[in-house]
């Protein structure tokens, strides 16, 4: 008993939960342990302590940057540190929390992923003969995206806190763009914090006006009834006024393909190819470029401790080699472990910031394999919490090119040596394929092709970017390679996905230089080439249909993934050179 009052008594001490005490004992000894109380309390008045001046002061400069953009709010954090950041979130963004590793969790809302359906380019004199246009880059008219800029100023008017913040895209100073956004919450401005490069503070001394504005009201929703809106949700860009207008949706992501949307303009005009990929590097400075779209591994297959992260993302390559766009990383979380992504676990503490996941109220800990929110639970973080992280993120020209599929039918190879022509059948073709659903049991995947592994952030036509990239693998002398992190041993529903235990070994291959050299043999209908023998591989999985047990199956799964193929490519048939259509399937 004693014991127990004493303990009792130490809580009341530590939390001040005196009230909540009723052992009569305990309410007896409560005057001797409200003295106590009552001192650490006095000790606490803040005029009795010196206050450091926190970066998030409402300044009359902060303040005069959103009055010159029209908007007025009673307070300004601008470019805040993570831990002011923290503060304004648990304070005024329901939900948020401190986790047991230090990383801040968000909530984005009912938007858990993009909407590329609801993103619109403004058709204006400057940039019209530029834009693809069509399904991924869809008109908006000048008028249309000055009422949609009007209603997010509108919105954000009303806000009582407003955050802004500062940041870079792009590691290679010659090609670095000055990015500002301003948002109604403190998740996106950690988020960009995150994101972006960010800049020392004598650059943010001398940042002066921003190159590109993002207004983030994404808490509002866009008028339905505005030429062009379909949805609540709009992400719009102008690149003439620099600007870019996200409404109805709270997805962090929006803002970080915004960016990369604009730099996939701006870099191409300058003779510079933008990828939608990751890169990291080698002991003896040799870089891998691993290209993919969402979900085939471009995060989770960079991250490799003998190699340096460059960046898991957005790269650009110039005449000098890569650099990163982004100052961080944005790795998806569901079913996410330690023993299996060990750097990217690593990464999640204090500033990182988890959107969308589940944890125990209790302990504070993420259950990493719920997806009652979304299957896209996501953590950001900056590139140097990864351990061996390439600072300032930029590599030499590439010396392997990696493009990622993840394949749900199940047939193509693990790994397999692309020729020049090939690569650039693969790179315009971008083929990935996504699960039918989540369901047990639904076993036909659907075959995605998305231009260049990225054409929802591709702004000029395909032919420009496969241009730069033929161009540059030619100079540079690349090996290509394609490799599907997808499904072996059947479809989706009867195989199972690749190991990345086995994938990690094929690219360690890669690396060494073992795969180059080994023995090939062609993988027929998509005439690619396969190596019969891979270190640590076992070599009966390289084959696809030696892993199927029903051969028709798979013949049958085979041609119809080579009929996809050909269909989709006949849009870009004419375009293309010889060489690059006879790399198609047969
Ligand atoms: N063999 C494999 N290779 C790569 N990833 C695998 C493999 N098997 C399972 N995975 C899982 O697949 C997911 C790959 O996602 P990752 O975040 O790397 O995608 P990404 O290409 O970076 O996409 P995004 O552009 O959306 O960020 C991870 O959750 C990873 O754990
Ligand atoms: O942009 C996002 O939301 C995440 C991402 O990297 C992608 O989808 O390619
Ligand atoms: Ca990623
Ligand atoms: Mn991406």
């Amino acid at each position: 008993m004693a014991a127990r009052t004493s303990a009792l008594r130490s809580l009341a001490r530590a939390c001040g939960a005196v009230r909540r005490i009723h052992s009569s004992r305990v309410l007896a000894d409560q005057a001797k342990i409200r003295a106590p109380i009552a001192d650490a309390l006095k000790v606490r008045q803040p005029q009795a302590m010196s206050v450091p001046k926190d970066m998030a002061q409402f300044d009359d400069a902060d303040m005069a940057i959103l009055h010159n953009l029209g908007i007025e709010t009673d307070a300004v954090i601008h470019n805040a540190r993570p831990g002011t950041l923290y503060d304004e979130a648990l304070r005024y963004e329901k939900g948020s929390a401190i986790l047991s590793t230090g990383a801040l969790a968000a909530y984005s809302g009912a938007k858990t992923g993009r909407s590329p359906m609801d993103k619109r380019v403004v058709e204006e004199d400057t940039t019209i003969d530029d834009v693809w246009w069509g399904t991924v880059n869809m008109g908006l008219s000048e008028k249309s995206f000055s009422i949609n800029r009007e209603r997010a100023i509108d919105y954000l008017n009303t806000r009582p806190r407003l955050y802004v913040l500062d940041g870079f895209a792009g590691w290679d100073p010659e090609y670095r763009y000055k990015i500002r956004v301003i948002t109604s919450r403190a998740y996106h401005a950690l988020f960009m914090h995150n994101m972006l490069i960010r800049p020392t503070e004598e650059e943010l001394a001398n940042f002066g006006e921003p190159d590109y504005t993002i207004y983030n009201a994404g808490a509002f929703p866009a008028n339905r009834a505005t030429d062009g809106m379909t949805s609540g949700t709009s992400v719009s860009l102008n690149f003439k006024a620099k600007e870019v207008v996200i409404l109805g949706s709270q997805y962090a992501g929006e803002m970080k393909k915004g960016v990369f949307t604009i730099m996939n303009y701006l870099l191409p005009k300058q003779g510079i190819l933008s990828m939608h990929a990751s890169a990291n590097e080698g002991q003896d400075g040799d870089v891998t470029v691993f290209f993919g779209l969402s979900g085939t591994g471009k995060t989770t297959l960079s991250a490799d401790e003998n190699r340096k992260l460059i960046g898991d993302d957005e790269h650009a390559w110039t005449d000098k080699g890569v650099f990163n766009i982004e100052g961080g990383c944005y790795a998806k979380a569901i079913g996410l472990t330690r023993e299996k992504e060990p750097e990217i676990w690593d990464a999640i503490r204090f500033g990182a910031l988890l959107e969308n996941v589940v944890f125990d109220t209790r302990t504070g800990e993420v259950d990493y394999d719920d997806n009652s929110i979304t299957e896209n639970t996501r953590v950001s973080y900056p590139l140097e919490y990864i351990p061996n992280v390439k600072i300032p993120a930029v590599g030499g020209h590439p010396k392997n090119i990696i493009m990622l599929t993840c394949d749900a039918f199940g047939v193509l190879p693990p790994v397999s040596k692309l020729t020049p022509a090939q690569a650039m059948y693969h790179f315009i073709s971008g083929y990935t394929a996504k699960v039918a659903g989540t369901e047990m049991g639904v076993s036909e995947p659907t075959a995605t092709f998305s231009a260049c592994f990225g054409a929802p952030f591709m702004v000029w036509h395909p032919a420009k970017y496969a241009e730069l990239l033929a161009d540059k693998m030619a100079k540079h002398n690349v090996n290509a390679w394609l490799i599907n992190t997808g499904w072996t041993g059947g479809a989706f529903g009867a195989g199972h996905r690749m190991s990345l235990k086995d994938t990690r070994a094929i690219i360690d291959a890669i690396h060494s230089g073992d795969l180059a050299k080994a023995e090939y043999e062609n993988f027929p209908r998509f005439n690619l080439k396969v190596p019969k023998s891979c270190p640590n591989v076992d070599s009966q999985i390289l084959m696809p249909n030696k892993t199927w047990t029903d051969q028709t199956e798979f013949e049958r799964m085979s041609t119809k993934l080579s009929a996809l193929f050909k269909d989709n490519f006949e849009k870009f048939k004419d375009g293309c050179s010889e060489d690059i259509k006879a790399a198609a399937p047969e």
